[in-house]
């Protein structure tokens, strides 16, 4: 019987991540954000390859990074000011980065599948110590050759995330969660 009091399961019950708009700071400086990044590289990883990094982008370098997104989206007449904003606003964001590794065994699928694990594993670990955290994206990090301006990564890497991390004083109204009726078929013969 599955002891649903337990408090890890009760917190994945309840999980619920912050807007990075409601992130200010104070944020966990290195000491405190080292056991959430340690916690978030613990996930499963079929053939040992780490196939992810992490890039922390702590403050100022959250908003010189919204800066460069700016100014590359003014010169393509992009929108910049609502995905440049997160990383002002949020004292720390760290940039998860899927870094796939050449593998006759493991299809590339599959370290991308870790590397989202990874992303949600840091998000938990900083909701879990009582931060908010939000797990973004946008069109900035599908853009291949601004991050690699950015960020300076590797031509077979690319951004899984962004996890602003920060102080939230207040959770927002939670989302509608999933039917699991809908959604779970259960198969006995
Ligand atoms: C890969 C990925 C990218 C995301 N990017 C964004 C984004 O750019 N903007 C946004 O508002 N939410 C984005 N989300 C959604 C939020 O991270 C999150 O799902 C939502 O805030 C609710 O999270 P919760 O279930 O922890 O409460 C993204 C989610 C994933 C998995």
């Amino acid at each position: 019987m599955t002891d649903t009091a337990n408090p890890v399961l009760q917190f994945m019950l309840t999980r619920r991540s912050r807007p990075a708009k409601l992130l200010r700071a104070p944020g966990p400086d290195r000491a405190a954000l080292e056991p959430m990044l340690q916690a978030a590289a613990r996930v499963p990883d079929h053939g040992k390859l780490e196939p992810w990094r992490f890039i922390v982008l702590e403050q100022p370098a959250g908003a010189r990074v919204a800066g460069q997104i700016m100014e590359y989206a003014r010169t393509r007449e992009l929108e910049g000011e609502k995905p440049a904003r997160a990383f002002i606003d949020s004292p720390v964001c760290v940039a998860v980065i899927a870094s796939p590794k050449p593998s006759q065994k493991i299809p590339e699928l599959e370290q991308t599948l870790s590397v989202g694990a990874v992303c949600l594993g840091l998000v938990n670990a900083a909701l879990a110590t009582g931060w908010g955290a939000n797990w973004l994206t946008g069109w900035p990090a599908h853009d291949g050759a601004l991050m690699t301006q950015i960020l300076g990564l590797a031509p077979q890497e690319w951004v899984a995330g962004f996890i602003h991390i920060g102080t939230a004083d207040t959770a927002p109204p939670d989302r509608p969660r999933p039917d699991m009726n809908a959604i779970t078929d259960w198969v006995q013969t």
